[in-house]
């Protein structure tokens, strides 16, 4: 747990506990009796600390921290603080691999740091729902200052050594061996003056500025927070760093019980876990194809088609990954695009590298050699179709075949080929290069080996891969859509756009399904719902009830918007400026970026782009949300039509745009709507609970295996907010099944012909028999 040696004059205290030398309570334990024996012995004059193996303690261990261990822990946590505080001798650390949470506090709460150039130090507790309870909040800004403490500890981010070093959380980097250097250093220490050396006798340096500091970050992390109760919490515990040691440590402590017992820490806690526990998949079929048993084939270099948006963001991911890729696209303008937004991502990224890695052509042969195929061609299911088939006669016979879809069949896509066994959907979420959800798709014949192969390319690109089956839509866009529909039917009842985005962004969304439209594009659902024959071009299909499809509720008013020409910001025919936008379209149309002040003209920008989406990559490659964000910001406030809300410049508030209003008004009149006022609750009711039904459906049909599965897409897909676990772990432990059960029955006896608002009979027979999510992914029970 803790290995003791002594060289000469230093002893030296090992935490051996792998893979990551967490805290438990028996390592704090042997910790304690290890800096006890140091004490007592007089021929040891100095301490060192350091973990063994991989890395330097990755913090306390969650498993213990959350059950019934916790209390000895902390027990042991708050001996382990007063020996080292207390301490005679000097305690110096030597920290490698990750020093996180409890193991960075370990650090700050000794008398000198060092640290190899490698090493990663951070307090990520606010990830998981807490803060840093071991002195953290206290120490920190005694060294950093009330500001930066607050930046580091709220946003829990990485701490690279160099940077460390210059903020003066270590006190030197080893180049060398680190344990022979931190012996060496320790004997240069012994018998120095230790008092300064205390950083809990220090005083905050920004002390007179705290409230001041407070007062400006507080907006900030409010709204980045999302809903989210630690971040604030965190500033709370760091405020008091201002009092003396002994009482800022109280608060800390008393901060740390509210969160730790909070639902938050525990959703947070569970989403941790879940994506790693999503790697260790199970084949619904066969629960004896699995995670162990399966053998992926080793990919080494891999062919993407098309390149796109997606094409080039996978691209991206693979290369960063150090994989060989071949990038076809047959267009070879848009390749030229590609190619230059590939480099200055990867230039960004300071991977140039990488691009040596890159093949780029026009020709299909030149895929003859690579072990796997990515295709992210246009969503159409006979365009894929033809490219499958294309490959299936170039690419080596062992080479597995997926496709990028975001909800066509699998099945239908593996026919074309030969190797149906060796077909499977790779579901990537754009910006392909920034996301971390890749939802697999296995279709009926695809083989083990070919699941465990894009199960391990999740793992090897950085993202979280999950396994789910072959639907339309699988399970996110399956899911979203009882949410989009139950959206735009609370718009005819009297909601307004701006109502509805405000109701699920106080939840804990980033955008709302409204603004989300905004951005992505009007004509995306538009298309897909012509294919299936739910609307055409030129309006509702013949001898159709305009507010009803194949029997079931249909609201035409995303079809009126579409033939209107209203496609969303990326037509410029929004809904706050039709008349002009129309004119518009026979016009250049200019936009300017705040980011770079370029001009571009969007008409011809457009020849290329198919999606808003599309067209925001394409023009400003964004390699982080943040970016993306802003260059979205950028195209809302200079190109302000969209289709429900218009954007004052420089502003991302989404105003009420009175055409848009109007149409909706005269729609409800025309079809008889009455107006009613619709309360907040009620409108993420009707959309979450319809998402989460459809989620119960997902379940029963085995198309997904676990709640967590589901829970893990909608974290890592589609923004749902972490601090609330997820959609499935929301309803049971936050919610409760009952409830959800009960508020889905007053619904659909309202909304009766709300097919989605229907319980799903898992549900009630979940809430029937006292059943649990949790316990139906442990027990397999629907593999
Ligand atoms: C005066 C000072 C006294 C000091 C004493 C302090 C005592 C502490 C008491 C209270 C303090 C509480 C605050 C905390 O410390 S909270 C924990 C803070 N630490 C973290 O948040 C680290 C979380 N882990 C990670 O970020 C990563 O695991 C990382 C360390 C970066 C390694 O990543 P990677 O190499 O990708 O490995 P995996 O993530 O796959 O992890 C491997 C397996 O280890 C499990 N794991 C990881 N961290 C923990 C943990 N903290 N507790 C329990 N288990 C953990 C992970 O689930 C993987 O398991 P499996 O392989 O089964 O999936």
């Amino acid at each position: 747990m803790a290995e003791y040696s002594t060289y000469g004059s230093v002893a030296v205290l090992q935490v051996n506990n792998p893979p990551l030398n967490t805290f438990t309570r028996h390592v704090l334990q042997a910790l304690v009796s290890g800096l006890e024996r140091a004490q007592r012995d007089p021929a040891v004059r100095s301490i060192v600390i350091a973990g063994k193996g991989p890395t330097f303690p990755a913090g306390a261990d969650l498993e213990e921290l959350l059950g019934t261990a916790a209390a000895p822990l902390l027990s042991n946590l708050r001996m382990v603080d007063k020996h080292v505080d207390t301490c005679q001798k000097p305690i110096v650390c030597a920290i490698h691999g990750t020093a996180l949470g409890g193991g960075f506090e370990l650090a700050l709460a000794s008398h000198y740091r060092l640290a190899v150039p490698s090493a990663t130090l951070s307090l990520p507790e606010v990830h998981l729902g807490m803060l840093p309870g071991a002195g953290g909040t206290q120490r920190l800004p005694r060294v950093v200052g009330v500001k930066s403490a607050i930046q580091l500890i709220t946003s829990g981010q990485d701490i690279k050594a160099q940077q460390a070093l210059t903020l003066g959380l270590v006190d030197k980097i080893v180049q060398g061996d680190l344990l022979k250097e931190a012996v060496s250093f320790a004997r240069s220490v012994e018998g120095r003056p230790l008092e300064d050396r205390r950083i809990s006798q220090r005083t905050v340096p920004d002390a007179d500025k705290v409230d001041e500091v407070v007062e400006a970050t507080r907006k900030t992390i409010l709204r980045k927070a999302r809903g989210a109760i630690a971040p604030l919490t965190c500033v709370q515990a760091i405020q008091a760093s201002v009092l003396p040691f002994a009482a800022g440590m109280a608060r800390e402590a008393d901060l740390m019980t509210y969160l730790m017992t909070s639902w938050q820490a525990a959703a947070q806690q569970y989403v941790f876990f879940s994506e790693r526990e999503v790697r260790q998949w199970s084949h619904p079929r066969d629960k004896h194809i699995n995670f162990r048993t399966a053998k992926p084939t080793v990919i080494k270099s891999v062919g993407v088609v098309g390149a796109g948006t997606m094409g080039a963001g996978i691209t991206i991911s693979l290369l960063q990954a150090g994989l060989k890729v071949v990038l076809l696209e047959v267009n070879k303008k848009q390749l030229d695009k590609a190619i230059a937004v590939i480099q200055k991502t990867l230039r960004q990224k300071s991977a140039s590298q990488k691009m040596s890695q890159l093949t780029t052509t026009m020709d299909y042969s030149q895929l003859s050699d690579v072990d796997m195929v990515i295709e992210a061609v246009f969503e159409n299911l006979r365009l894929k179709k033809e490219v499958f088939r294309k490959l299936d006669v170039i690419t080596k016979p062992q080479a597995v075949l997926a496709s990028n879809t975001s909800g066509l069949d699998i099945d239908k896509i593996a026919a074309a080929t030969k190797r149906p066994d060796k077909v499977v959907g790779t579901h990537f979420f754009s910006p392909a290069n920034v996301m971390r959800l890749l939802e697999n798709i296995y279709g009926k014949k695809t083989s083990a080996e070919t699941v465990a192969t894009v199960m391990q390319l999740a793992t090897t690109i950085g993202k979280v891969g999950v396994l789910v089956g072959n639907c339309a839509g699988f399970v996110g866009n399956r899911m979203l859509g009882p949410y989009r529909s139950e959206a735009l039917f609370l718009l005819e009842e009297g909601v307004d756009p701006q109502d509805v985005d405000r109701a699920i962004e106080e939840f804990g969304f980033p955008m709302g399904p409204f603004r989300m439209t905004d951005l992505a594009g009007n004509d995306i659902g538009w298309r897909r719902r012509i294919e299936a024959r739910l609307t055409t071009e030129h309006g509702p299909p013949p001898d159709t009830p305009a507010l009803y499809r194949r029997g079931d509720r249909y609201c035409p008013l995303p079809d009126m918007l579409c033939l209107q020409g209203r496609l969303g910001q990326k037509t410029g025919a929004g809904c706050m400026m039709l008349q002009e936008a129309k004119d518009d379209l026979t016009e250049n149309i200019y936009i300017r970026f705040r980011t770079d002040g370029s001009v571009f003209d969007l008409r011809r920008l457009l020849a290329h782009t198919k999606t808003l989406e599309e067209l925001i990559l394409d023009l400003l490659f964004a390699d982080d949300c943040a970016l993306l964000a802003h260059t979205e910001a950028a195209l809302m406030s200079h190109h302000a039509p969209s289709m429900c809300n218009r954007y004052d410049p420089g502003s991302r508030t989404a105003l009420p745009d009175p055409v848009v209003l109007q149409m909706i008004q005269d729609y409800r009149q025309e079809h008889g709507f009455k107006k009613r006022t619709i309360s907040s609750q009620e409108i993420v009711e009707r959309c979450l609970y319809s998402l989460i039904n459809e989620g119960f459906h997902v379940l029963d049909e085995g198309i997904a295996s676990r709640a967590l599965d589901i829970d893990v897409i909608y974290l890592f897909g589609y923004g749902w907010p972490r601090h609330t676990g997820g959609p499935m772990y929301y309803v049971e432990r936050v919610i409760g099944l009952e409830k959800l059960l009960r508020s889905l029955e007053t619904y659909s006896a309202r909304y009766p012909n709300h097919s989605h608002l229907q319980p799903s009979p898992l549900l009630r027979d979940m809430v029937a028999k006292g059943g649990s999510l949790a316990a139906l992914g442990t027990t397999d029970s629907k593999l």
